[in-house]
């Protein structure tokens, strides 16, 4: 809950955190350009974009690390300006564990709690009950060098969550872990952030987490969103081609004689001379092209007659395990990635396959 600066307590709006219009200068760099998103009640929004394209500065702006040099935040419907940052009620977990080096595990999860003096049966009580959520007991009276990299940052999830906060922040809380941990930990985020239902806002550069995790994603680019929604939404329906690699693999096909009319569009494949139809695009530009996932490629006996189809020459295959990835090569030495299940027999490098896709999987995008 949010204390007001007039002491009275913001109980009448449901938790969340909003922007709206936000704009951060350094100098004459801009880091954040006009940015409005909110998060609401329960929800988990995720800001996914490359190194330097500002989600770490949105985050400060809410912690008050940063100030803003235009455009509103809120957070439970007051206005920042008016919360001092301790008084912001929020959790924090960043990708450094910062945990207190002369605290054990069981301290450092206590400490919100102290500070906000909480009776101390009552703090007891909840350290235990979100040591156990968490899996710590093991490790309560250890100090952070006694423990594994995993295990310290569950102690700064347990202690972001340990006093009920307004909002959850995290900034890649998972960057430092290797792939196994981080799935584990993932899990658990997922688990607790449904069990606790404090609207969060996560900052990644990992496609798959971020996929994971959120309700909406916000993909970040210089300091813009260039998208906003469900990754299903952002990953079925891209805007753009940076949009649709950034979120997955895409095959990108240079595109002619575009008509776009009454929610459908027509293209005209360069150099293949093969006509797709599709849905419209999210938004028109001068120059467009035609994406094709590579799990919507087909080779062989899955081709169908009302596919679009060439003929091709495999050139790569590369087992992962759970798919295979295969690089063919199309009249006019055109490129085309096709993902198939394991089971699947794509043919032999040089052989000659057939292959294609169905036209209202593939997508026409901003080049
Ligand atoms: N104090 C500062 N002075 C000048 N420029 C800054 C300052 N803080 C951040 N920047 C710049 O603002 C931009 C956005 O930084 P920010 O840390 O928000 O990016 P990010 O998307 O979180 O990146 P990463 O994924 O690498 O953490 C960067 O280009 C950064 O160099």
């Amino acid at each position: 809950m949010i204390t007001k600066r007039d002491g009275s307590v913001a109980q009448d709006v449901p938790p969340g955190l909003s922007y709206a219009g936000v704009c951060k200068r350094y100098g004459q760099f801009t880091a954040l350009d006009g940015i409005s998103l909110d998060v609401g009640p329960r929800e988990f929004v995720t800001l996914l974009g490359p190194s330097g394209s500002g989600k770490s500065t949105l985050l400060g702006l809410a912690v008050g690390s940063i100030e803003a040099d235009a455009g509103h935040i809120a957070i439970r419907g007051v206005d920042v300006r008016r919360l001092k940052p301790h008084d912001r009620n929020i959790g924090m977990v960043f990708q450094r564990y910062s945990l207190f080096p002369n605290k054990t595990v069981e301290e450092n999860i206590a400490y919100p709690l102290q500070i906000r003096k909480i009776p101390k049966p009552e703090v007891a009580a909840r350290v235990a009950a979100i040591v156990q959520t968490m899996g710590l007991g093991a490790q309560a009276a250890r100090y952070p060098a006694e423990i594994s990299g995993g295990q310290a940052q569950r102690v700064a999830v347990a202690r972001a969550l340990v006093f009920n906060p307004d909002l959850l922040l995290m900034d890649e809380p998972l960057g430092a872990l290797d792939k196994r941990l981080r799935a584990d930990l993932q899990q658990e985020i997922r688990r607790l952030q449904h069990e606790f239902g404090i609207p969060t806002l996560y900052v990644t550069h990992d496609q798959d987490e971020a996929m994971y995790l959120s309700d909406r994603i916000a993909l970040f680019n210089h300091g813009r969103i260039v998208a906003l929604g469900t990754p299903r939404e952002l990953y079925e329906n891209p805007a753009s081609a940076w949009e649709a690699s950034f979120l997955g693999d895409a095959n990108l096909f240079a595109a002619e004689d575009i008509r776009i009319s009454a929610g459908e569009c027509s293209a005209v494949l360069t150099g293949l001379g093969v006509a797709v139809r599709t849905q419209a695009p999210r938004t028109q530009h001068e120059h467009m092209q035609v994406m094709i996932r590579p799990e919507y490629v087909h080779i062989g006996d899955n081709v169908r007659d009302d596919m679009t189809r060439f003929k091709a020459r495999v050139i790569d295959v590369i087992y992962l395990g759970a798919r295979q990835r295969v690089t063919l090569e199309l009249p006019g030495a055109i490129r085309l990635i096709a993902e198939l299940r394991p089971w699947e027999t794509p043919g032999e490098p040089g052989a000659e396959v057939l292959c294609g896709w169905r036209d209202h999987h593939s997508r026409v995008v901003e080049a």
